[in-house]
């Protein structure tokens, strides 16, 4: 049974499904003769989730990196209930920085007190506990885990003592190299690599993906590319524009496949979904078309984890409030082996890129600010400086134009631990991904409707990327916010709760404070045995003076009820 049960006509539990019959209420607008038409319009869909939640693998490319080794050592951490001594005292492994495992969600209003009920993310819908996943994955580094951990430098070293005996005897799976893709100084790092074919290295990949299916026997397999950062691929016709010139490169071995290219390429014909960590383009419209043949999902790139999703709330910030950035500089220095990666121009040019567009949507979203063309000056720099290891520091500035001719200057260090922050959302997003495989959507304005999956590229996981994949032909969302309330509306509809629209209506009418206005109309549907439907009542007292009282009574009556909402206040924060 899941945590919360919604009680309406509209969903149904049995024991395979949640069942939500729900209605989309969008605004279609067009132009007429200078004004903004606009017409509300509703969609009536079932939604269909799955409540049993499958043995789930995760596959990572660079298993052995920071990111990969901080994944593993803090799922297996956690797994174990570990603790371990720092000079601050006794840590406990937790999940915090993840949105699936420590963030929660408004619910709706108490009945009985009228306050906001929330409740973590993950009582909404059944899923994947991250304990539970099963991991595993390549990495051209045949150093052992234990091993690759300490190399990382990421985690405290009295965990990683707990941590060694659980990690030392697994060693990544022989990754596909080709060496034009990452930078040349890891080179030195590649002695656990597949032989062969391009085409032959695929087929490896795709036999590595079913051993590790049966030798754990997980019900479902989602790759993860947490690996070094690649240049961009050629994209053309004839290469890469379609899946059977796709498959047809790799069986030539053209240069311009990827090592990322064939990892998702045989996820895909595996079942597999594969997500994209990283920035560069391994979503060539080539895959795109394997993945919708395949109905498989695809998802990216480039995780969200410090300067960037600082710059994606600063921005949305700024914009949405009438003042008009028109400066971003942002500089970070950092001395892992990804920043080693980076310090190679073309990896560097990948990495800019999905740093650079993020502040896109927010531009265009508001003309009154700039014109068409328009955006702030911005720049990207990233330097590698070895003695920082995976502590990155960012330094940012943003200067805006604020009112009548006044600057305003923002000027932010941000100490990113890069891989204690990128982790968690490697685990948001396998939790993330795994529940989408178990929704289907039903669209009643079809002509035949159906149960479908949602569209092979995953845009539901933008929150935890810096350069969102998104369908074709639609819009591209990079405002932090906005991606959250998508993944928490469409987990609502999935449960029939309609979008938390913010609005908090029922607390701004004359009888604001008064809970019973929230039952005034009984509910209607057919009771349910055992829960009885009887709004509650309430003293009057309790609320509203039954009786109009003297106006000096009335005044020492509301200077009590301020002073109990303090007092209360002040008994909460003791
Ligand atoms: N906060 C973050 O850490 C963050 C944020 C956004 C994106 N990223 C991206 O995540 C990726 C990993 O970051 P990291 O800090 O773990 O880097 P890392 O260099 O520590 O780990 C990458 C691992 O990938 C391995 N590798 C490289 N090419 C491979 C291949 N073809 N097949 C298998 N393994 C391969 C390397 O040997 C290495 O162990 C990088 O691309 C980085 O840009 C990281
Ligand atoms: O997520 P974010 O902090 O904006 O971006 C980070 C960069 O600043 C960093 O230099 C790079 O090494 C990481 O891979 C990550 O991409």
């Amino acid at each position: 049974m899941p945590l919360v049960k919604v009680d309406s006509p509209n969903v149904e539990y049995s024991g395979e499904h949640i069942t939500s019959h729900y209605d989309y209420s969008t605004v279609e607008v067009r132009e007429d003769s200078g004004h903004k038409i606009c017409t509300p319009s509703t969609r009536r869909f079932t939604i269909r989730t799955e409540r049993h939640v499958p043995k789930t693998g995760l596959l990572m490319v660079g298993l052995g990196g920071n990111n990969g080794t901080t994944v593993l050592g803090g799922i297996l951490a956690n797994k174990y209930g570990m603790t371990w001594e720092t000079k601050e005292g006794t840590q406990c492994a937790n999940y915090l920085g993840s949105l699936t495992q420590s963030s929660t969600v408004r619910l709706g209003t108490d009945a009985l007190k009228g306050t906001d009920v929330y409740v973590p993310m993950s009582d909404l819908l059944p899923m994947v506990h991250p304990n539970d996943v099963v991991v595993g994955g390549w990495d051209i580094s045949g150093t052992n885990m234990g091993d690759a951990m300490r190399r990382a430098k990421v985690l405290d070293v009295s965990l990683q003592l707990q941590l060694y005996p659980h990690m030392k005897d697994m060693v990544p799976m022989p990754g596909v190299y080709f060496k034009n893709f990452i930078a040349s100084n890891q080179e030195a790092r590649a002695d656990n690599v597949l032989r062969g074919t391009k085409m032959e290295q695929m087929e490896q990949v795709r036999q590595q993906i079913r051993q590790f299916r049966a030798a754990t026997g997980v019900d479902k397999v989602i790759v993860l590319w947490t690996a070094n950062t690649e240049r961009y691929a050629s994209v053309g016709q004839g290469l890469n524009d379609t899946a059977a010139n796709l498959m047809a490169a790799i069986e030539r071995g053209d240069d311009e496949i990827s090592p990322s290219t064939i990892y998702c390429v045989a996820s895909i014909l595996e079942g597999c979904s594969y997500i994209n960590g990283s920035p560069q383009n391994t979503f060539v419209p080539g895959v795109l078309e394997l993945a919708t043949q395949h109905d498989t999902f695809i998802a990216g790139d480039d995780f969200k984890s410090g300067q960037t999703k600082m710059k994606s709330v600063l921005v949305d910030f700024l914009v949405s409030a009438g003042i008009k950035p028109t400066s971003i500089v942002s500089y970070n220095h950092l001395g892992n082996n990804d920043g080693y990666n980076l310090s190679s121009p073309q990896q560097f040019r990948s990495k800019e890129i999905s740093k650079s567009n993020v502040v896109d949507d927010m531009v265009a979203s508001n003309r009154l600010l700039y014109q068409e063309d328009e955006k702030p000056d911005h720049c990207v720099v990233i330097k590698y400086i070895p003695y920082v290891g995976d502590s990155k520091r960012a330094m940012d500035e943003y200067t805006s134009e604020i009112f009548m001719g006044g600057h305003n200057t923002i000027v932010m260090h941000n100490t990113c631990e890069d891989s204690l922050l990128a982790a968690p959302l490697i685990i948001d997003l396998v939790v993330l991904c795994e529940l989408a495989e178990r929704i289907r959507i039903m669209d009643h304005t079809h002509k035949t409707p159906k149960y479908e999956k949602m569209h092979v590229v995953l845009s539901l996981l933008s929150y935890l990327t810096k350069a969102p994949i998104v369908p074709p032909n639609t819009p591209v969302v990079n405002a932090l916010f906005k991606q959250r309330d998508c993944i928490i509306n469409i987990m609502r509809a999935c449960v029939g709760l309609p979008p938390d629209n913010h609005m908090l209506l029922e607390h701004k009418l004359k009888t604001a404070g008064s809970c019973q206005r929230l039952l005034a109309t009984p509910p209607t549907q057919p009771t349910t045995p055992g829960i009885d439907q009887t709004p509650p009542s309430f003293a009057k007292t309790d609320l509203l003076p039954a009786t109009m009282v003297p106006a000096a009574d009335a005044v020492d009556m509301h200077s009590k009820t301020i002073t109990t909402q303090f007092n209360n206040r002040d008994a909460e924060a003791a």
